[in-house]
């Protein structure tokens, strides 16, 4: 676990006397050592972003997830906003910020500008409105053009609980996600079903791809160390025995 530590050093002088030295009478008090040791309270953090039409349900989802609450009125989200959630993943203190975005096309230049720091994307459409999955296609280039290639995706469906307006089947929804390469979750922020779930996988899938990162990152830094090592090493026989660079026939 990560710890930051914060040394702070008082020290506390009150008048000194007239011969400026310390006495009993003037004190000085220097050893106010305070070591405050402060536990981080996350190990790593990622930045998610929910996507999807208008009236989908991404802030009621946001907010079973968050704060266990489902409100059913809609008041449709202007530009962004997002809430904070901490998950224990791997052993790891994973603190994911969530920004949730206006599904409404009027705010689109306002969200596009937080695709590129994205690190996980969850595509929402509503099973009980069919345009609002066609209209994933649109979502989906937009996520292609703003946001980094290696942003982590899922696909939900949610409403799950309105089975009777469903729209969507869900072997639709399956299909598209392989089409695109996500995996698929139905879910339903008013019963809770699969929410958490779908919020902790994409957050499993970003925490792999930058495990895959540092590792990779580590690997380059070994290879470029042997390198340097090795071509120290030839340096060095070259000139301890000059010999060695002389033709011998
Ligand atoms: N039955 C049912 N209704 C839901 C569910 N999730 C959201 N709703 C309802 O759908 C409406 C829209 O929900 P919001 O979460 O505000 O939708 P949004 O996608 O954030 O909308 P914008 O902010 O406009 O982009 C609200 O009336 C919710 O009560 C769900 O899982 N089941």
């Amino acid at each position: 676990m990560q710890v930051v530590c914060c040394l702070l050093v008082y020290e506390i002088s009150f008048p000194r006397n007239p011969e400026g030295s310390n006495s009993t009478a003037t004190w000085k008090s220097h050893a106010f050592l305070c070591v405050v040791v402060m536990a981080k309270q996350y190990d790593v953090l990622f930045r998610l972003l929910m996507l999807g039409d208008s009236g989908v349900g991404k802030t009621c989802m946001l907010r079973r997830f968050t704060e266990s609450e489902f409100h059913p009125s809609h008041i449709s989200t202007i530009g962004v906003d997002f809430k904070m959630k901490t998950l224990e993943l791997d052993g790891l203190k994973v603190r994911v910020q969530i920004w949730d975005t206006a599904g409404q096309e009027r705010y689109q230049t306002i969200t596009k500008q937080y695709y590129r720091r994205a690190q996980g994307i969850i595509f929402v459409y509503d099973i009980t409105n069919e345009p609002s999955f066609q209209h994933l296609v649109k979502w989906a280039s937009d996520v292609d053009e703003y946001a980094p290639d290696k942003v982590q995706r899922i696909l939900v469906g949610n409403k799950s609980d309105e089975e009777l307006g469903r729209q969507v089947t869900k072997d639709q929804g399956s299909k598209l996600a392989e089409t695109y390469g996500m995996e698929f979750f139905e879910t339903s922020a008013s019963t809770s079903s699969n929410i958490s779930e779908s919020f902790t996988r994409v957050t499993e899938l970003v925490l792999q791809a930058h495990k895959r990162d540092e590792d990779n990152l580590l690997g380059s830094l070994d290879d470029y160390l042997e390198n340097a090592a090795l071509e120290e090493e030839i340096g060095s026989e070259g000139t301890d025995d000059n010999t060695k660079n002389t033709c011998a026939c």
